[in-house]
């Protein structure tokens, strides 16, 4: 078996499948560190309801076409995939049979970093985005919660090595965030890969 245990979260009007230990110990701690080092992490200025304020994280945007992803008023300007992205790349396209052309990567370096409540609806990511987020690094508590519906929220560990596959409708019916914590803990880094044509 290719994966162990596939956890359908099972919500209404979204595809949400969480995949734990989708890479081994060995393989995230070695990724975890070379993409820490590897990437030139920068943090952007973001606008959100008419104010301005530093991303509350560091952030790059990797694909293997020129097309850029604009959301929150910042625009991304893509540079290739280096040799780690491509290798993690070409692993979630033969487990998922999926492919997919871009990647934003997220360095959340403390508890205080963060990534508020939004959905992945920018049209370049077509009418049913489909994203695969891998988490290397630190644990971190991601929430979802149903657009309408207030009685519709859930909340997951997102563990080092794991793959978190959301599709279908998610993203217009589900927001989903990564809240800050006061706990102490250490760096996690994220790649969100997405398919912008
Ligand atoms: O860090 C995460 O797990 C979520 C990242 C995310 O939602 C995004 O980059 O759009
Ligand atoms: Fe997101």
């Amino acid at each position: 078996m290719l994966f162990k245990t596939p956890i359908n979260l099972n919500l209404d009007n979204a595809e949400v499948v969480y995949y734990p230990n989708f890479f081994n110990e060995n393989e995230a701690q070695n990724y975890f560190e070379s993409l820490l080092h590897k990437i030139k992490w920068q943090q952007d200025d973001i606008t959100v309801f008419g104010k301005t304020y530093p991303q509350p994280r560091l952030t790059a945007f990797f694909s293997n076409n020129i097309e850029t992803y604009k959301y929150s008023n910042i625009i991304m300007h893509p540079i290739p995939f280096n040799a780690e992205l491509d290798a993690i790349k070409k692993k979630i396209e033969s487990g998922l049979h999926i492919e997919f052309t871009s990647c934003l990567a997220n360095l959340y370096r403390t508890g205080q970093d963060s990534n508020g409540w939004h959905a992945d609806d920018e049209k370049e990511l077509g009418e049913n985005p489909i994203i695969a987020s891998v988490s290397f690094g630190a644990s971190r508590v991601f929430q979802l919660k149903h657009k309408h519906d207030k009685a519709l929220k859930t909340k997951l560990l997102l563990e080092d090595g794991s793959l978190l596959l959301m599709s279908g409708e998610t993203q217009k019916n589900w927001l989903h965030q990564i809240p800050k914590t006061k706990k102490i803990i250490g760096k996690r880094i994220n790649l969100t890969f997405r398919i912008i044509a």
